[in-house]
């Protein structure tokens, strides 16, 4: 019996490649960059691929659905995020959609930790110091930073990432840490949380991490009049999506100093142009979304994204499936 066919949008990690290559006839585009939006288009029509295994830089919209035709079984993409894949399309094409929940959650939760303590200890300006030659001798009130003992936390979104943040500051010694979310969790306890709304956590915390998706609830939650509301010398970190912050409001917010600096691990858009004004700003710390860039985490990314695919074409419910309906 023929193989089903899949078509990969980039050459992925060994693991997720290799049972690709076992299971199904598969064509991949074989660039190290994101594969242009009509190229995709125009490879979905070529051939009768039963599933597409995407990536988070990829748009898979009704034009690329269109071109796939019917008998496309599965969108997969290899990662946890999926608001690149438009879901009512896919839902009424009767095409699954799965990404790959849970084996991220370390590798993001350690980088937000990382981002959080580079921030708030202006450990980057240290770095590019010691580099441009400005260490000079010691100084009383050089590259001051912020400690995080008795200071205020905030989560947006206590998901599992949201969670694992939590656990590995609490030991840090906030006097309280506070999480927003659509519901109450029952699992907040194990780290002490107290759920607090929108306006509370804006007023309240010194730190605020993002750790939320982006849906339409959450697009550009944090805006001008939110940093008003803001404390001062709050520091807000985000590691969710880009779009959940309103790039131009910080911009404002810190030349102002409405808040205190920022930690970016994701943009809008993604990559920040060079002269991007946050890219100038040194109370701005960007990382360029490299929260899952572990080879654990992106092994096993790869892995699950095809574990969907080989799911979903022999009838059954992938272990990532993002529900559609
Ligand atoms: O998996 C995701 O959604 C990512 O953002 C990769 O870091």
């Amino acid at each position: 019996m023929a193989k089903a066919k899949v078509y990969v949008t980039r050459r992925v990690p060994k693991p997720g490649m290799d049972l690709l290559a076992e299971h199904f006839d598969i064509d991949v585009y074989e660039d190290e960059e994101a594969i242009p939006h009509d190229v995709l288009v125009n490879a979905m029509k070529a051939k009768p691929y039963d599933a597409l295994y995407c990536l988070l830089t990829d748009d898979i919209d009704k034009e690329v659905l269109e071109a796939a035709g019917p008998q496309l079984r599965i969108v997969a993409t290899m990662s946890v995020g999926y608001e690149h894949i438009d879901l009512q399309e896919c839902a009424k094409r009767d095409i699954l959609v799965a990404n790959t929940p849970g084996v991220s959650t370390d590798s993001v939760a350690e980088l937000t930790v990382a981002l959080l303590l580079m921030t708030a200890r202006r450990l980057s300006e240290g770095v590019e110091s010691v580099k441009q030659g400005e260490w000079g001798d010691w100084r009383p009130k050089w590259l001051c930073g912020t400690e995080l003992t008795g200071a205020t936390l905030g989560i947006y979104g206590l998901g599992r990432i949201g969670f694992n943040v939590g656990r590995r500051l609490k030991p840090f010694g906030f006097s309280q840490i506070y999480y927003t979310d659509v519901h109450e969790v029952s699992y907040a306890k194990d780290i002490d949380a107290e759920f607090i709304d929108f306006d509370g956590l804006i007023q309240k915390c010194d730190f605020i991490c993002v750790c939320c998706n982006l849906t339409p609830q959450t697009r550009h939650m944090f805006n001008a009049d939110v940093f008003k509301k803001m404390k001062n010398n709050a520091i807000l970190i985000n590691t969710g999506r880009g779009g959940v912050i309103q790039h131009d409001d910080l911009v404002e917010a810190l030349k102002n100093g409405d808040i205190a600096a920022a930690g970016l691990d994701v943009t809008e858009p993604e990559p920040l142009p060079l002269d991007h004004p946050l890219v100038l700003l040194k109370n701005c710390v960007i990382l360029p979304h490299m929260g899952s860039n572990t080879w654990d985490s992106r092994n096993a990314m790869s892995e699950i994204a095809a574990r969907n695919c080989i799911a979903a074409i022999s009838n059954q419910t992938p272990e990532g499936n993002v529900c559609t309906s």
